[in-house]
């Protein structure tokens, strides 16, 4: 049966090493009990049956590779809420360009004389080592953070891409936009006292249907970090492809997987990962999702959509994650 794995569709780099290698992750299909649920008003969502460790790869997000015109046509016209915007070009070697410098040089050389000598055979490490460096991994794990360059998620700024609008537009909108944070407000607190079973939905109100400016939401599939500011240090690979190219779009509403389930939190138990592995070209990741913490059994998997709030002209999202620093807002 076709899991939606994209590893079940498109062909894999030739890489030499065995299927066991540590370093495929992403790769494997669905390791997990997973359970898509119906939540209370949030639509369905997932949760995983048996309890995650921290760091766990759960699954990609797989959909239809879209252009950016073409997610744009096809979010207006069949619906947005599954557009998941794939990494760019900037971000990509943004976070390149910073890996592993905070790594002391002693120990980069000393990694690159073993490597030479090749004397960095797991066979010949001895049992200390080992204890030394399993007491090392342990106090490691506890300072996880996702995300690289020693950045905490709450550090990153996030992107969603936006057509030019006019002045006349931007003005209306703004105008818009201040009238909103009032009335939603008003509306969040009396929304937040009832607790019955709603539609999500219903909380997506369309203010204006001035389609001209309106752009689809997207989920930002990767921290942004102020990426349209970025300057390479090396040449970047955006030369070859042109200023004005386009992102790619992974729609999962016609076809997708179970990543397409995963619904918002302001305070998530998942992260996101670019994971490059049938191509390096940055503009396409494969978009893999792992464990922020540890996860008990039943616990909803939650991500950080990042979405801008008022990033969509004439469109208000509430969110419904109910956590303690909930923004009250997605869109
Ligand atoms: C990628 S889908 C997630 C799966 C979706 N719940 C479903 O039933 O198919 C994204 C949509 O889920 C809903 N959603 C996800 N997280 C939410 C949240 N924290 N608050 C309100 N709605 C949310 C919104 O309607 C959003 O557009």
């Amino acid at each position: 049966m076709d899991d939606g794995h994209p590893s079940t569709k498109r062909p894999q780099l030739a890489c030499k090493c065995k299927n066991t290698c540590l370093n495929r992750v992403a790769q494997h299909p669905l390791q997990l009990k997973l359970q898509v649920f119906k939540t209370l008003n949030r639509g369905w969502g997932i949760r995983a049956l048996n309890d995650v460790p921290k760091g766990s790869f759960l699954c990609v997000y797989a959909g239809n590779l879209l252009t950016d015109a073409t997610a744009n046509l096809d979010g207006l016209n069949e619906g947005d809420e599954y557009l998941a915007e794939l990494d760019y070009i900037e971000v990509v070697e943004q976070m390149k360009e910073g890996y592993e410098e905070d790594i002391p040089e002693a120990d980069k050389k000393l990694d690159r004389k073993e490597g030479k000598d090749g004397d960095s055979d797991e066979n010949e490490t001895s049992s200390s080592d080992e204890e030394d460096n399993a007491s090392k991994t342990d106090k490691e794990d506890d300072d996880f953070r996702p995300g690289h360059i020693g950045l905490g998620l709450t550090e990153f700024n996030k992107r969603l891409r936006k057509r030019e609008r006019n002045k006349k537009d931007k003005e209306k909108s703004e105008t818009d936009e201040k009238e909103k944070e009032k009335d939603s407000k008003d509306t969040k607190d009396s929304k937040d006292k009832d607790t019955k079973e709603s539609n999500a939905d219903e909380d997506c109100i369309t203010i204006s249907d001035d389609e001209e400016v309106r752009e689809p939401s997207r989920f930002n599939v990767q921290a942004g970090m102020g990426a349209s500011e970025f300057i390479s240090k090396y040449k970047s690979v955006r030369t070859l492809f042109g200023k004005d190219e386009a992102c790619y779009i992974m729609d999962a509403k016609v076809q997708g997987n179970i990543g397409r389930y995963l619904n918002h939190s302001c305070c998530p138990n998942v992260f996101v990962q670019n994971v490059f592995v049938d191509t390096h070209d940055p503009r396409f990741p494969w978009v893999a999702f792992f464990a922020l913490s540890h996860i008990k059994a039943g616990t909803e998997l939650t991500w950080n959509y990042n979405y801008d709030v008022g990033s969509v002209p004439g469109k208000v999202l509430y969110c419904h994650c109910g956590a303690p620093n909930c923004r009250g807002r997605l869109l």
